[in-house]
This record gives structure tokens, C-alpha cells and sequence, in this order.
């Protein structure tokens, strides 16, 4: 019997391999929480009988992840890694206890602590020194260091004289980190920025990236100068600088101080090493040395998405470009999800994060948070809720469960915020009105244009298109995530891509509906607002929205009872009513 708690829900799940226990093998899911340690107590009470053999197992899925960014250089370098958890009470203990038993030559501990010399920190190190053979050297990494040699004495050393203490392996020695205040030489690479830079170059291999030097960027940016700044992000400061070459780019410097810049900037690379589309923003090279932790990018001379629709200063973004804006930003996330071998989520679409090129182009941009997707329909589980508030999907938010729909639903946050031109959050609007996605779901099932539409735009919009895009947000921002199209479906009912009309089409057939479309009749073609369109593909794509909710409500992996219907219901009251109107056709959506 195998047992897994799932700790942000508080239930237990129990998963019998045989339902009679023989060879008495029992393994219990095990992570920190009060819920888990009853289970075991339940296990031990309840379950296991005299003889039987209890497996407690304690994944640690994030460090696991973490180790895995540095599988290309260990095999690079032909380096066998392993993780071992170790059980034990003091720190001390376990440390001394590892390296005694494992004979190692070099016990290497990073530390977290700001300390002065004579702090815990000294105390550890002196603690191990005593207790471990000479031949075992112990080193405490971070920034600049110290050795500290048998006999105490401290001596100033360099991180570039690392090979110089490997040498010295016969004495044993310890290495401390000097507060950020003693340093002064900013020129020393320091141990982790080395690191960062071996694995840049290693998961870069099959696509070489421009390696730039600071003193490069420097002369791009006027020596990053204020007039260049283009924007600031949560962790970063963003210039336009031009290379020697005049081409013009963006270079974001990410702000030093913390595991997450280097994993943003690792994760960044990585991912980026996979990705070759229009519609995502291209990554050109790096910058890292001691000081520095750099991206540079192609730029984007119109800037963000979240600037136009909400900057205020510039011109009103016409429905012409919303409507091409979501039509990209849905093909980048369909490459991402559907279109290379190993799917990415993206993790923080946003419209932030969603460039415009000089003809309007989107590009999305800003992979620092990504992941590699599971496999449908798994999802995984993340301890860390990152990303931004107003886009995150609820099953995120609250449990930690992330798969492609965790896109899907901030792309339909991004849809809410070009159809009405309001913010996902918005603290400065009346009670109610805050959140966009709660506001807006009762008036996306009565379909209230009046309401919804960004009222900027008056009557200059495309009717059907609108029609569309409504219907589109509404099934991607659905609470329960199964019930939430994929992507590339999603890119169906939007259109414009190749197969969409056809698709649309043959779909509609599929369901006994057989409406012709002139084939002449391009989309996009009538944009007075006039009430007289001609909108046969909104219906289609609209029927085509609610042809998904049938396949996902068929699904084995969605149960009764976490359907929300209600979109359901609104699509097919709208549409009824509309193609019985239209095409004089009896509808019954009972079916769906
Ligand atoms: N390739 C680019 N071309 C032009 N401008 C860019 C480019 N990349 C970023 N910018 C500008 O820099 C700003 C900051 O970008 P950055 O990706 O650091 O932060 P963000 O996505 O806005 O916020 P956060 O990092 O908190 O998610 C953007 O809002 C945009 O104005």
C-alpha cells in the first residue's frame, strides 16, 4: 500500500498496489505538516500488523529540480552528483558525522548567515576543524572569504586562489565569508558568480548566446546612463543600449543579492536555449561577472502591453491591435505548450511582460519563472506561489498545482484587460470593482457589451471579434482548471491561424450543424462597429467554445462536482437564442 498526503488540501491519499497486504511493505508520503504525522500515527495504529515494514518517504521535489540545472556540467565535466537526505539531530553533528563516514577530502558548506569573525558561523567551522582528520579540508563559501587555518590564524585570500587551496589540501582550513561592509574589491570573482558562469556555458552549448563583457554593455548604455533606463521590473533595472553593430538592445540587470537572480538568470538561458518564435521576444546574450548578472535581448521599441492599455501617456490602443495582440500572445503560449518536444509554462503572463515591436507585434518575454511542463494531466506542485497577483490561476494561488492551464487562465486575465481596458486589480475602483476577473464574469455571462467594453474605444471596435474574444476569456478564466481550455483551442476560436475557419467548420458538422461560410469573407474586414456584420465565424467559434466544454465535461479526470457550469449555461442560452435567430436552426446545447 502506498499513501501520499497532499499537504495544501489536507487530504490523504491512500493507493493500494494489492488490496491483500502481503509482504508488508508499506510506504508513507511523509512532509512536515500536523495532517502527515497523523497519517503515520493512523499507519502505525491502524494499518501496518506485528512484522510488517514501514517505508516513511520524504520527497523534496524543489531541491531535485534545483540539481537538475546542474546535470549538463556535471556531465560536461564527467562528475557524478547524487542527493542524500540525511537524518540526524545538530547540524554539527550530521556534518561531521557525513564527512567522517563518507572519508571525504573537502567539506564545503555554504552559509546564509551575516556574521561577523567570531560569530556561529567561526564557531561551526572550528567545531568540524577539531573533529575531522587533516585530510578532510572544510571551506564555508560565500562572497569573500577567509581561511582560517589549524592554528587559527586568519590570512586574506582570493576566490581566484581556489586552485591555490586545493593545493593545500593536507592542512585542514576554513574559509569564512567577510561581511558585505569589509569587502572592497569588487573585482574578485566571486565563487558564485563563477559557478553561474560555468553553467551558462554549459546549457548554452547548442546555441551559443553573445557572451558580453561590462565594460561592453557600458559602452551601449552611455555608461547606464538615467536617459536609457526603459523600465524597472520586481528584480531588475532594464536599459536600451546599442551595440557596436548599431543593433539596438535591451539589457536587463538583474539586481544581485540572492539565490533567485541567479536562478532567474539560469532558468532564463536554459529555457530560452529551446525557443525560437515570433511572437517571444529573443534572448541575444549574457554578462555575468563578479558584480554583474545580465540579460540582453532584442528591443522592443513600443514597450509593454500593461503601458498602453494603462500608462495613460500613451495613444489609445486601437481594437485592431488588441484583437492581433491576443491573437500572438496565443500563438507564443500554443509554441510553448503544444509546439516543441519538451513544453514550457510560462508562469507569468502578464501584460507586463508582453512587448510590442514597432508595427505592434506582441512578443512575450520574461522566462525567469518558467518551468517544463508535466505531462497532461498532471500537474505539479510548487511550494513557492511566484508570479503576479491578478494573474494567477486559483488552483495556483491556493494549493501550489501548476500545468499549461495555469497559463491559460492569465492569458484570459490578459484578454479581460484588452476587452475593458481595466487592470486586473485595480484598488482605486469602487467596492466590487477591484478584482477584474470577479467583476467581469457575471457580465461575461450576460454578455454585457455596454459594460464590458473598454469604454475608450466608443463604437469603434469589431463586433464579431469581440463576440469572440469575450467568449475566449470566459472559458479561460474559469475557477476550475480542467474546464479551461488548452491553448491551441483556444487559438481556434480566436482564429487567424491557417486551419482555424475549417477547423471551425468541420467541428460545427460535427455536431450536426451544417452552416456555410463564404469563403471570402475575411476576418477582420469590418471595423465600423456597425451593428449590420456579418458574423458567422463569432458563431462558430462561440459554438466551437462550447464543443470544448463537452469534451472537457467527458473528461475521466474532472469530477461532478468541481464543474462550474454556469459558462456553460451562458454560452448556450446566448447561442441558442443567436443561431436559431441567425441560420433559423433548432438548437439544443442539452447534449454539450
Ligand atoms: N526587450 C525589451 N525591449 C524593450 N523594453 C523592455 C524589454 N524588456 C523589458 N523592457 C522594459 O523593461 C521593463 C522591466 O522589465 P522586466 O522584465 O524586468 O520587468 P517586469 O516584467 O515589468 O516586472 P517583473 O520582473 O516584476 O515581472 C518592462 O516593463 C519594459 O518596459
Amino acid at each position: 500500500m502506498m499513501m501520499m498526503s497532499n499537504e495544501q488540501e489536507g487530504e490523504i491519499v491512500c493507493l493500494e498496489k494489492s488490496s491483500v497486504l502481503k509482504g508488508r511493505k508499506l510506504i508513507v508520503g511523509m512532509c512536515l505538516t500536523p495532517s502527515c504525522r497523523e497519517m503515520l500515527t493512523w499507519t502505525i495504529a491502524k494499518i501496518a500488523q506485528p512484522g510488517d515494514h514501514i517505508l516513511v518517504l520524504h520527497l523534496t521535489s524543489s531541491l531535485c529540480g534545483i540539481l537538475s540545472l546542474y546535470q549538463g556540467l556535471c556531465k560536461l565535466k564527467n562528475i557524478k552528483m547524487e542527493l542524500e537526505i540525511v537524518k540526524g539531530g545538530k547540524l554539527k553533528h550530521v556534518l561531521v558525522e557525513a564527512a567522517c563516514s563518507h572519508r571525504a577530502s573537502k567539506l564545503i558548506l555554504g552559509t546564509k548567515w551575516h556574521f561577523s569573525i567570531c560569530s556561529r558561523a567561526t564557531a561551526l567551522g572550528r567545531y568540524c576543524v577539531k573533529r575531522l582528520p587533516s585530510t578532510c579540508m572544510v571551506v564555508i563559501v560565500e562572497n569573500r572569504e577567509i581561511i582560517l587555518n589549524k592554528k587559527g590564524k586568519l590570512q586574506l585570500l582570493q576566490v581566484s586562489s581556489m586552485h591555490l587551496i586545493n593545493h593545500q589540501s593536507s592542512s585542514t582550513q576554513i574559509m569564512l565569508k567577510i561581511p558585505p561592509q569589509i569587502c572592497t574589491n569588487r573585482k574578485v570573482l566571486t565563487c558564485r558568480n563563477l559557478s553561474v558562469l560555468q553553467q551558462v556555458e554549459s546549457i548554452s552549448v547548442d546555441r551559443p548566446y553573445s557572451k558580453f563583457s561590462f565594460v561592453e554593455l557600458e559602452a551601449a548604455t552611455a555608461s547606464f546612463s538615467p536617459t536609457n533606463l526603459v523600465g524597472r521590473g520586481g528584480g531588475s533595472e532594464v536599459y536600451r543600449g546599442e551595440l557596436q553593430d548599431g543593433k539596438l538592445v535591451a539589457i536587463k540587470c538583474l539586481n544581485q543579492g540572492g539565490l533567485q537572480a541567479e536562478e532567474e538568470l539560469l532558468t532564463e538561458i536554459e529555457i530560452n536555449t529551446c525557443l525560437s518564435h515570433a511572437n517571444i521576444v529573443s534572448l541575444t546574450g549574457y554578462c555575468v561577472e563578479p558584480a554583474h548578472l545580465i540579460l540582453v535581448y532584442d528591443f522592443l521599441p513600443e514597450g509593454t502591453l500593461d503601458d498602453h492599455l494603462h500608462g495613460g501617456e500613451k495613444k489609445l490602443l486601437a481594437w485592431e491591435v488588441r484583437y492581433k495582440v491576443a491573437v500572438g500572445m496565443c500563438k507564443a503560449l500554443e509554441y510553448l505548450h503544444d509546439g516543441i518536444p519538451q513544453p514550457v509554462i510560462h508562469m507569468d503572463v502578464k501584460a507586463s511582460n508582453i512587448l510590442l515591436s514597432h508595427d505592434f507585434q506582441p512578443q512575450l518575454s520574461d522566462f525567469g519563472l518558467a518551468k517544463w511542463a508535466p505531462k497532461r494531466p498532471m500537474y505539479i506542485h510548487c511550494n513557492d506561489v511566484v508570479g503576479t497577483f491578478g494573474y494567477l490561476a486559483p488552483e495556483y494561488f491556493m494549493y501550489g498545482r501548476v500545468n499549461d492551464k495555469t497559463d491559460v487562465y492569465s492569458f484570459g486575465v490578459v484578454l479581460l484587460e484588452l476587452i475593458t481596458g481595466r487592470k486586473p486589480i485595480d484598488t482605486t475602483r469602487p467596492k466590487g470593482e477591484e478584482n477584474l476577473v470577479i467583476w467581469a464574469r457575471p457580465l461575461l455571462d450576460e454578455r454585457n457589451l455596454d459594460k464590458l467594453v473598454d469604454p475608450r474605444l466608443g463604437s469603434t471596435y469589431n463586433v464579431c471579434q469581440m463576440q469572440t474574444m469575450i467568449s475566449a476569456a470566459s472559458l479561460c478564466v474559469q475557477q476550475s482548471s480542467q474546464r479551461r481550455p488548452q491553448i491551441s483551442q483556444v487559438l481556434k476560436l480566436l482564429g487567424e491561424d491557417n486551419n482555424g475557419k475549417e477547423e471551425g467548420l468541420s467541428s460545427l458538422q460535427k455536431h450536426g450543424l451544417g452552416v456555410s461560410m463564404d469563403s471570402d469573407e475575411e476576418e477582420g474586414s469590418h471595423f465600423d462597429g456597425s451593428p449590420n456584420y456579418r458574423d458567422h465565424e463569432a458563431d462558430i467559434r462561440t459554438h466551437l467554445a462550447l464543443a470544448m466544454l463537452g469534451v472537457d465535461a467527458n473528461d475521466d479526470a474532472v469530477s461532478e462536482s468541481s464543474i462550474d457550469y454556469s459558462s456553460t449555461y451562458l454560452c448556450s442560452t446566448y447561442l441558442e437564442d443567436y443561431l436559431a435567430d441567425r441560420f433559423s436552426l433548432p438548437v439544443s446545447f442539452e447534449d454539450h
